[in-house]
């Protein structure tokens, strides 16, 4: 047995953190009384609504909260609390939220380790990858904060001495609304961009994991923004679409699943309000024979087993050149049967627990299918129990690797958003680019070769967002990140994402007399 050294100190922590939470040791043993909700700068619990939700621990299958849902009433509380923050966040300098938004990175900083758990407990995902989640969290704050100072429009010289100039507004109050799989990552990944530019947020989390959000709220006003500026509504469809519809939303950011973007675009269509749609994929990872086998190897695990699987730019469809298919393959299988699966919490554990019971059946379900259509599983695909008995009833599940996949399965048609990847031989370029493209997702895309030309011409020919050469699913946060067709569109991270959380006004200015031509 793995020792647990971070765990015990943990606790205390913990509870300093979230004095309602009872926490005697860490799996099996975190539960949550406190309010889910946020507004005003205070926990509390919601104005109306009351619907209520079990919030589990995949690790364990045990429910370790309920969630109220918030109501209508609820929502509007928020988005009102939220505009009048925005008024005074609005009105300051750049630099002014830059020293904000730097505090709140150097508190998550501080607090790493304890929010890492809590997202670990609340997700299923494993310690040592949720450690890195929050890493990408405050850089992508810290990145924004250095952003904030610097957002201008431009001087435009017009005859006559005339002159034009642009200036970069705030949108006003942003609604972000996010999925299970990074729900942390998700809500920095929105409110810095959003907030650096000057505009306000009401985040709702998936009721699955709505937990580490509250606390992100928590830093932001201990960090001194102003009291209401990110508020947190809890709740599922019914909550999402109070916030989606309110009048007083001027942009809606959303990171999801594609049949819910496409609601989402319908009702930001009714108020004619902006959307970022971070949705979902089906991307292709090309290894080319002459690529660097280890890394390539590698890049396969990292393309498909993040978050057991539950990545929205994983690269699933795993084109392999048939010259070196037999040799890949055999390294893939051997090196997926070492992923050691199990307690989530463990420094060792490399995949922990999927999020629920019914994402376990449907992720079973696709492979179940895949071996009706022919395709063979090489490792892995079978439930797994772990030895610790409380661990029993968790929803876990061994990485799998499926060999003899064609175009048409259904398991490399759709996302399955579980540990699964498919290998596919190919034997051209040109073929493998064609059938890449062949999808109707383009959110992410990579290719393995040591041929710097090839690797240059095959991304530029993949309708992705989202390239990788030479490695997968890094996330820099100077990169923009976002897809192409049913993927979504808009960009989060890098500059890019300035553009979609800010609006530009056009100042035209006479410096001699009006000509009128009547
Ligand atoms: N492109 C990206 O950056 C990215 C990142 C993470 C996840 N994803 C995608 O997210 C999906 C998995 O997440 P999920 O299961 O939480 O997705 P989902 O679409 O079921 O839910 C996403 C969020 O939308 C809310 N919601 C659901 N119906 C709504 C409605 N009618 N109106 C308003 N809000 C509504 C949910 O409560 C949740 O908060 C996958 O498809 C994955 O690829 C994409
Ligand atoms: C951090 N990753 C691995 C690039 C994932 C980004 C968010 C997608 O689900």
């Amino acid at each position: 047995m793995v020792p647990r050294p971070l765990l015990q100190p943990l606790v205390p922590r913990l509870r300093r953190l979230l004095p309602g939470l009872a926490m005697s040791s860490a799996t099996g043993s975190f539960s949550l009384q406190q309010p889910l909700n946020y507004r005003g700068g205070a926990r509390l619990q919601p104005a109306d609504g009351g619907q209520v939700e079990e919030v589990y621990e995949p690790a364990t299958g045990r429910v370790i909260a309920k969630l109220l849902c918030s109501g209508e009433k609820e929502v509007d509380l928020a988005v009102q609390s939220a505009k009048a923050a925005f008024k005074v966040w609005s009105q300051m300098s750049g630099m002014e939220r830059c020293r904000v938004l730097l505090e709140a990175a150097r508190i998550i900083r501080e607090q790493r380790d304890e929010i890492a758990t809590l997202e670990t407990i609340n997700n299923g995902k494993s310690i040592f990858e949720a450690r890195a989640d929050i890493d990408v969290s405050w850089q992508c704050l810290e990145y924004y904060a250095g952003l904030a100072g610097s957002l201008a429009g431009e001087h435009i010289q017009l005859p006559g001495g005339s002159f034009g100039y642009t200036r970069r507004e705030p949108l006003g109050v942003c609604a972000g609304i996010g999925a299970w799989n990074y729900p942390f990552q998700i809500a920095c990944w929105k409110a810095a961009p959003a907030l650096a530019c000057g505009n306000a947020m009401v985040f709702k989390p998936s009721p699955f994991t709505p937990i580490s959000v509250v606390r992100l709220a928590e830093i932001f006003t201990q960090a001194g923004m102003p009291k209401g500026l990110f508020n947190v509504v809890q709740g599922g469809v019914a909550t999402g679409q109070f916030l989606c519809h309110h009048p007083d939303v001027a942009k809606i950011s959303f990171t999801g699943s594609v049949p819910t973007g496409v609601k989402i675009m319908e009702m930001a269509a009714k108020g004619i309000k902006p959307v970022t749609l971070e949705l979902g994929g089906k991307s292709p990872l090309i290894i080319f024979s002459d690529c660097a086998l280890e890394n390539a190897v590698n890049g396969a695990l990292m393309a498909n087993f993040l978050t057991q699987g539950e990545v929205c730019c994983n690269g699933t469809r795993v084109f392999v050149e048939r010259k070196i298919l037999d040799t890949f393959t055999k390294e893939v299988v051997k090196r997926t049967q070492k992923i050691k699966v199990g307690d989530p919490l463990l420094e060792d554990t490399r995949m922990g627990a999927l999020i629920n019971r019914p994402h376990l059946d449907r992720v079973q379900n696709f492979i179940k299918q895949a071996k009706e259509q022919g395709a063979q599983v090489l490792c892995g695909g079978d439930l797994y129990a772990p030895d610790d008995p409380k661990l029993k009833n968790g929803f876990y599940m061994r990485p799998c690797v499926l060999g003899n996949c064609t175009d048409d399965m259904t398991c490399v048609k759709e996302e399955i958003f579980g540990p699964v990847m498919s290998i596919l031989p190919f034997d051209t370029e040109e073929e493998v680019v064609e059938r890449a493209n062949n999808t109707k997702f383009g959110l992410a895309g990579g290719v393995f070769t040591r041929d710097i030309q090839k690797a240059h011409r095959v991304v530029a020919a993949l309708n992705a967002g989202m390239c990788f050469i030479n490695n997968y699913n890094v996330s820099p946060v100077e990169l923009p990140f976002g897809g192409y067709k049913a993927s979504g569109f808009g960009r989060e991270n890098g500059r890019a994402a300035i553009e979609y959380y800010s609006q530009l006004k056009t100042v035209c200015v006479e410096m001699g007399d009006v000509e009128s031509v009547f």
